[in-house]
């Protein structure tokens, strides 16, 4: 983030100043804004910059505890500079929130600078490989010419110009909302191909009881398990693609003073992350779950996919704060709906069924499962709006109305989301299977993309039934499609998963390894243990014998 935020933000100068050593690892930066007092609210953080004049310097200041910078990755021990986001004041004048290069620890000896206060915040439930930090800073003082300036600039003297568009300054957090999604299916994906290649090795429990004990992997309630994650990280894989290629049309336009596309791509940015983020939390649980009591051992690495995973749910945006984002934007874009006003490609699905408010009778094409997907999130997204006027007309503001119709609003935003990926999933698996010469892996991605759209639609039936006629027959074709996905699946999925091509270190796990001798591996793991080093623990003595022998 302290790269990105540089070269997307910084100067040239500051660039060749502070982006390319940062970039090199000569200098190591963090990305400073969260604070012990405010995370979400970013314009309510309270770090201050003040501008000197006399000496053309800025002058960073703590004001109080709840200022303290408190999260930042690397900040406790690692990082010697940070891109410390604050408010910025001229002559007492506030001119919002601003990002200011400081170093914060000597380069040669690593001691914190004079008025710096810094350390690491304590354990955490994951994430042991970083060091989360807390800063304060005691009037610290910086050239002007640290503060970023490719947008709103402080020339020489004082004068403040206005950056062209205002949240310029969010897109490192667009960036890296990105950036997660990539984590979200990576974390995904590592736990699904551990859990399947668990489920091809474990037998247990015989289908018929003259048989021999199964793979769990034939019992179709543990595929229900498996397959649907596979989907979901494949799902994340490819229209993340497609979400990167917005990304990088959205900074050439920037690039060429063109800001429109941002709206956009913040709402994009926003629902990729918070649908990843949540499908790959619960997905790694169910996963875990999947293999029983092994899934309990650390060795097996599921606790640390999960930390990195759940971790994301909150970080860069906590998931409720990012729907409700989504939710404002439906609103806004419903209201331009009732004033007859063109829509951008996001959302043409909204106004295609504003203009035409009923669905076309039931078939079994997968594109009216995306269908089903959209119409459901207009009539949430026109149930929020006309719940959130009628109470706006009763005397709200609009802000009270917005929270009051806060449920509603995150449940359009989530459908927003789950429509978006199911036509990009669709879209690009039609694309592929064009440019696609083998049959095989066509029909593969086909069954993955049929089990996606299945289990999604599933998933939201109850609000699906709200607004369409759907009948008995219908759902009984749902469910008779999840279990022949399920049944195709099955000879491919270990296939699949071998296909990700996680090596064994970095899967790092006793029961997904590439040659499946999870039993010696478990067994290894075990021995290893510091508690097994001598057969009798130095507890004995001190604690367990007393026990036994005394009188309670
Ligand atoms: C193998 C793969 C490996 C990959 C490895 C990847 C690893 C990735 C690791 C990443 C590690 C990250 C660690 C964590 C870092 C952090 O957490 S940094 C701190 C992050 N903090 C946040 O995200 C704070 C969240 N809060 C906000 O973003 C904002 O406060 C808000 C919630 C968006 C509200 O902002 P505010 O200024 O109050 O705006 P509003 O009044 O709500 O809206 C005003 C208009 O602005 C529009 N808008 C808001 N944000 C953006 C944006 N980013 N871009 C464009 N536009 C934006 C908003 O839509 C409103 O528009 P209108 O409705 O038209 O007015
Ligand atoms: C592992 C980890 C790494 C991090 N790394 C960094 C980093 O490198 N740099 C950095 O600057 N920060 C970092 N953060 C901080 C992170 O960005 C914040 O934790 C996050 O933005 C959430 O803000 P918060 O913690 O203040 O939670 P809050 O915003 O206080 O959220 C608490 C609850 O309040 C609710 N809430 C808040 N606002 C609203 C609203 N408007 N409407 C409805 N409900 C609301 C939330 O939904 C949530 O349920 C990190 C955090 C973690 C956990």
């Amino acid at each position: 983030m302290f790269v990105d935020v540089i070269y997307s933000q910084g100067t040239p100068e500051q660039i060749e100043k502070f982006g390319k050593p940062a970039a090199n690892c000569n200098i190591i930066g963090t990305y400073a804004q969260t604070e012990i007092g405010h995370g979400t609210n970013v314009r309510g953080i309270e770090t201050r910059a003040d501008y000197d004049r006399a000496t053309d310097e800025f002058v960073l200041h703590t004001p109080n505890l709840q200022a303290y910078k408190w999260w930042p990755g690397g900040l406790g021990h690692t990082a010697n500079h940070a891109m410390v986001v604050a408010q910025l004041y001229i002559d007492g004048k506030h001119h919002g929130i601003q990002m200011f290069i400081v170093q914060l620890r000597d380069l040669e000896t690593h001691m914190p600078l004079p008025g710096v206060d810094i350390g690491e915040i304590g354990k955490k439930l994951g994430m042991a490989g970083v060091n989360q930090g807390f800063l304060g800073f005691k009037r610290v003082r910086i050239p002007r010419t640290n503060m970023l300036m490719r947008n709103a600039k402080v020339l020489p003297g004082g004068k403040f110009v206005q950056s062209p568009a205002s949240r310029l300054n969010y897109m490192t957090m667009v960036f890296t909302r990105c950036l997660i999604v990539n984590l979200s299916y990576d974390c995904l994906l590592q736990a699904a191909t551990i859990s399947t290649r668990y489920s091809a090795v474990r037998r247990q429990s015989p289908i018929n009881s003259s048989d021999p004990e199964p793979q769990i992997i034939d019992h179709v309630t543990q595929q229900q398990k498996l397959f649907p994650e596979i989907a979901n990280g494949i799902a994340y894989r490819i229209t993340g693609q497609h979400m990167w290629e917005l990304y990088e049309l959205t900074l050439k336009e920037i690039a060429n003073g063109d800001y429109t596309r941002m709206a956009d791509m913040h709402i994009v940015a926003c629902a990729l992350k918070v649908l990843s983020t949540t499908d790959g939390s619960f997905g790694v649980e169910r996963l875990r779950l999947a293999c029983g009591g092994h899934g309990y051992l650390t060795s097996t690495n599921f606790s640390t996919l999960y930390g990195n995973v759940i971790a994301a749910y909150t970080y860069e945006g906590e998931n409720t704060v990012l729907l409700l984002q989504i939710g404002r934007y439906l609103v806004k874009t419903w209201t331009q709906l009732t004033q007859g006003k063109k829509m951008s490609p996001l959302a043409a699905y909204l106004a295609e069924i504003y203009d035409k408010p009923e669905i076309a009778a039931w078939n079994d094409s997968r594109s009216y499962l995306v269908k089903l997907l959209q119409f459901t999130a207009a009539n949430k997204t026109r149930l929020a709006f006309e719940n959130l006027t009628n109470r706006v007309n009763g005397g709200q503001t609009l802000e009270e109305a917005s929270n009051n119709t806060g449920i509603e609003l995150t449940q359009a935003a989530e459908l927003h989301g789950r429509q978006f990926v199911a036509s990009a999933f669709l879209e690009q698996i039609t694309v592929a299977k064009k440019n696609q010469r083998s049959v095989a892996l066509n029909s593969v991605l086909e069954n993955i993309l049929e089990l996606y759209l299945v289990q999604t639609v599933l998933r939201h039936m109850n609000d699906i039934l709200r607004f369409t006629p759907i009948s008995d027959a219908n759902l009984r074709s749902l469910q008779n499609r999840l279990e022949l996905s399920l049944k195709k699946l099955r000879p491919d999925a270990v296939a699949i998963c071998d296909g990700f091509d996680y090596h064994d270190r970095v899967l790092n796990s006793t029961l997904g390894c590439y040659d499946g001798n999870v039993y010696e591996r478990l067994f290894e793991a075990a021995k290893k243990s510091p508690l097994n080093q001598k057969p009798v623990p130095d507890s004995f003595e001190k604690y367990l014998k007393p026990f036994l022998k005394s009188n309670l």
